[in-house]
């Protein structure tokens, strides 16, 4: 649109408003459009045919529930949900887990008729994290871990039987089977033994895998552990149906204490910050994405989420040609709900709030403590 006739089609509009209403504050108006009309004419040849105060207004592309959803890249899905269960060694137990609302710890008795309902609702991936309760169990090297009547082989080999097409996922790691509660096997003074802990991690990695898992998830953080895994599964001619999720990027940090109080995994001395990330690392976070996909991983998780959405937007962009999944872990899950409790917010609101901002981010797997709520939710 050429400035003259600009100038036309706004004095056009300013005539009827004169007509109209005959006010101070149309003739400011007027002069308001008419140095409009000479800024609009100034750019004119760079710019589109826009008038007046056309590109302001967004309104009218979200008016409507299924246009608000088309503004989102990805819209959560119930296969994007990996539901986190615990399974204690005590076959017939069922106990809720106080800091851990509405989740429970359950024997392998007692899971079937637990994810019945919500396989029939379209529950499609479970990540399965074992616990002894059994006192004494426990050793230096986390025997109970891969032990072949332990909790989380057997209820590898129940879930795959009565539940054919749930994909199951198991986390690997020691420290719910280690007597000191570490994500290894310790030297003489208290630290990681990089080596011997690599070793131990890929073998149970394998156990299980050999147990019928879909897809090992180690989260130990013990440099190097994705190339050992991988070359053991090759080794062992199953890498062509186990796949591999690597915690890359998971922070040390204060929001995995629920989950320590249902894995009984909190460590006896000491602390995990030297092999989890520092909370302001994101160029180390960067690094590990990189090195895990230079060693064999078939998805890159962030974990926490909420509070690493930065780290996610890196792992997207790093990963750009892997799917990437993200942890709403337990810290996160229960503030929510102590927020929801409080009256700040309505839960399942809040829920998926938070669940599309770590889709936003970049996320295209979210594991959460929210799936069986959002089987429901997902379904009106
Ligand atoms: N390595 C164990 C492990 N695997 C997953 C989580 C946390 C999950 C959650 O908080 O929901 C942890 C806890 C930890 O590292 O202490
Ligand atoms: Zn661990
Ligand atoms: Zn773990």
């Amino acid at each position: 649109m050429s400035f003259s006739s600009l100038v036309q089609d706004l004095s056009f509009r300013d005539s009827q408003n004169v007509r109209g209403t005959s006010s101070a504050s149309t003739i400011d108006d007027r002069r308001s459009h008419i140095s409009k009309a000479m800024s609009y004419a100034s750019t004119a040849a760079t710019s589109v045919s826009i008038s007046g105060d056309i590109s302001s207004q967004l309104h009218g592309g979200y008016s409507h529930p299924l246009s608000r959803s088309w503004q989102a890249e990805r819209q959560l899905t119930k296969s994007m949900l990996i539901f986190p269960i615990f399974i204690s060694d005590q076959d017939d137990e069922e106990t809720l887990i106080p800091s851990l609302p509405d989740q429970y710890r359950r024997g392998v008795n007692k899971i079937v008729p637990f994810l019945e309902p919500l396989v029939r609702k379209g529950l499609r991936s479970v990540i399965l994290f074992g616990v002894p309760i059994t006192p004494g169990v426990k050793d230096a090297l986390g025997t109970p871990a891969d032990d072949p009547k332990g909790p989380v082989i057997s209820a590898i080999r129940l879930l795959r039987q009565r539940f054919p097409q749930l994909f199951i996922v198991c986390d690997v790691c020691l420290c719910e089977y280690t007597s000191h509660g570490h994500c290894g096997i310790l030297r003489d003074d208290g630290s990681l033994n990089n080596q011997l802990s690599v070793d131990r991690i890929s073998d149970v990695a394998i156990a299980y895998a050999q147990a019928g898992a879909h897809c090992v998830a180690p989260s130990d953080m013990n440099d190097g552990r994705i190339r050992a895994i991988k070359l053991k599964l090759i080794e062992e001619g199953i890498a062509h149906r186990v796949l591999l999720m690597s915690y890359a990027a998971k922070f040390s940090g204060c929001l995995y204490g629920p989950f320590r109080d249902a894995a009984g995994s909190v460590p006896s001395f000491g602390d995990r910050k030297c092999y989890q990330l520092p909370p302001g690392g994101r160029g180390l976070a960067r690094r590990a994405i990189e090195r895990d996909i230079g060693e064999g991983a078939d998805i890159i998780m962030v974990k926490p989420a909420g509070q690493y959405l930065d780290i996610i937007s890196d792992a997207k962009e790093i990963g750009k040609d892997l799917p990437i999944a993200a942890y709403q872990v337990s810290g996160e899950f229960a503030m929510i709900h102590a927020g929801a409790k409080a009256g700040v917010f309505d839960l399942k609101t809040m829920a998926f709030e938070s669940t599309e901002g770590i889709l936003r981010a970049g996320a295209t797997i979210v594991l959460s403590y929210f799936t069986p709520q959002f089987l429901d939710w997902l379904e009106s």
